[in-house]
């Protein structure tokens, strides 16, 4: 083929026996330039596939930290407001706290390629409150291509669960390779439907070299200890870079 008909970086061409494969560690679909960070929340993004947990972490996390920072939460959802409903329903924050963007698109669409719903919802909260310390922005559950764009948020958390069986980290896709961190979600079940935690572990440390791995179950620790532990560096260490 000659070089003008070469196909897109990633890809190959249409010749029998050829894989069709994208990079999965290309990130740089993203078109927004980093939100500038002084007189602002620290906005920390959680994304994962449709029940991996991401829901369950943000009510753990504003349990956990609501006492020590100022904290607002967006969530999104494709056709329903059903995750801020739960946390509003469960009382984990005040319901003026919660602010729900409806996406009637694609999850990651919303979060990576058009921020704009999502960007007013943030600074909604910050204006309303003035002096938040975090705003966490959940995702609706996707697969494991979604993630965020960095005019969106400063640090993100892909999370994935066990009971998807102990080949997802392997798998790869950019949420597992270049989240900020990767949450290993419901070790609780791991015996239950036969996945190694130890490969799980194992495959995501190999696949993100030196990017932490957090492998936890929210019914032995509802708290979201660990997790809670680095969000609340993460603040700080945004904090300390403006
Ligand atoms: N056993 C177990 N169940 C969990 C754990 N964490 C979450 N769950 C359950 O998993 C289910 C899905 O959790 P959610 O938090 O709603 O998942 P989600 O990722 O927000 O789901 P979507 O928003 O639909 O993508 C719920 O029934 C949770 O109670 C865990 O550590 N262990």
């Amino acid at each position: 083929m000659p070089p003008e008909q070469s196909p897109p970086t990633g890809q190959t061409g249409h010749g029998h026996g050829h894989v069709i494969s994208f990079d999965p560690t290309v990130t740089d679909h993203d078109h927004h330039d980093p939100a500038p960070a002084g007189g602002r929340a620290v906005r920390i993004g959680i994304g994962g596939p449709v029940g991996s947990g991401k829901t369950a972490l943000v009510a753990a996390l504003a349990r956990s930290l609501g006492e020590r920072v100022r904290l607002a939460v967006v969530t999104n959802d494709i056709y329903t407001t059903e995750d801020a409903d739960f946390l509003r329903r469960n009382a984990v924050l005040p319901p003026e706290r919660v602010e729900a963007v409806q996406t009637g698109c694609c999850p990651h669409t919303a979060i990576r390629d058009d921020i704009t719903a999502n960007l007013d919802a943030v600074e909604l909260l910050e204006e309303r409150f003035g002096d938040l310390d975090l705003v966490l922005v959940e995702s609706g559950g996707d697969n494991l291509t979604a993630v965020f764009s960095r005019g969106l948020v400063d640090r993100q958390i892909f999370v994935v669960d066990v009971a998807g069986g102990d080949k997802v980290p392997r798998k790869g896709g950019p949420g597992v390779t270049t989240a900020d961190l990767l949450v290993i979600n419901k070790t609780d079940l791991a015996p239950l439907v036969g996945a190694d935690l130890g490969v799980m572990t194992g495959d995501a440390a190999r696949i993100r070299g030196e990017l932490p791995v957090i492998a936890q179950s929210l019914v032995e620790d509802p708290g979201a200890g660990d997790v809670g532990a680095w969000v609340l560096e993460q603040v700080a260490a945004v904090r300390a870079s403006v």
